[in-house]
């Protein structure tokens, strides 16, 4: 059946050699969002973004992405609105992308993949005294999920607000981190329009590295988690 074909994905993606499913998750993400089964939900309420570029701390690369880290010990980059009931402060955001432009972003709307995803991860700060306890929580994270499709326009990577498309638009649902721990703390928030970037800006994805100096070059592509089973969940859409 579907399920176990998802066990042996996970298997057998390279990324996930070790058992890297969680025993009993019922909220794995990613997961293939199927526009007719979304369901509008007229309480949500738009998601209201306010990010200071000066809290841009530095870049580095962690071995799975590249992440560009903010300085979270304020509210001084944060989202509220939307499906959340608290406002979360943005830590960090980072991309997810293949080898060629088929396929590499996590989510997929209706089995259709774009060539990378990028997730702006926020902490709920106002309930959890540290990031590393919200990540343990089922509200303690918010990421909002903006899907990248190929053309030609440039952007500046260290303004976060230029990254967000300008259609307010979002399908949310219960999910979980997609890379270790893989804890079902994330309320995931996925934007309906993609942004645009050109083939130079995916190209110079495909040639970040997944190994560090002196070890044998391994090109950081196709970080992507496999989907994961829907089971007891609803995609709720913003827009009808
Ligand atoms: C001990 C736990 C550690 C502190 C967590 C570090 C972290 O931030 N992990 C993380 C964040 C986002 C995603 S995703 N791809 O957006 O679902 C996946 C993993
Ligand atoms: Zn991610």
């Amino acid at each position: 059946g579907a399920c176990c074909s998802y066990r042996l994905r996970n298997a057998l993606h390279p990324l996930w050699q070790s058992p890297l499913t969680i025993p009993g998750g019922t909220r794995q993400s990613p997961i293939n969002i199927q526009w007719r089964d979304s369901v509008y939900d007229p309480v949500l309420k738009p998601l209201k973004i306010s990010y200071d570029p000066a809290t841009c701390l530095h870049i580095w690369n962690n071995g799975y992405s590249f992440l560009v880290e903010f300085d979270d010990s304020a509210d001084r980059s944060i989202i509220v609105g939307g499906p959340l009931e608290n406002q979360y402060r943005l830590k960090q955001f980072h991309f997810h992308w293949g080898a060629i432009n088929e396929w590499g972003s996590e989510h997929t709307v209706d089995s259709k993949f774009y060539p990378a995803e990028l997730h702006l991860v926020h902490w709920n700060a106002v309930v959890y005294p540290t990031f590393e306890e919200a990540v343990m929580e089922g509200d303690g994270l918010a990421v909002i999920g903006v899907f990248l499709k190929d053309t030609v326009i440039e952007f500046d990577v260290f303004d976060p607000s230029c990254l967000l498309p300008p259609c307010p638009d979002y399908w949310t649902y219960a999910g979980s981190l997609t890379t270790p721990p893989l804890t079902e703390s994330v309320t995931w928030i996925i934007k309906k329009q993609p942004i645009e970037v050109d083939e130079n800006q995916l190209e110079a994805f495909r040639m970040l590295l997944f190994t560090s100096d002196g070890e044998e070059e391994k090109r950081m592509v196709d970080n992507f988690r496999p989907l994961q089973p829907l089971m007891n969940r609803t995609v709720r859409s913003s827009f009808q």
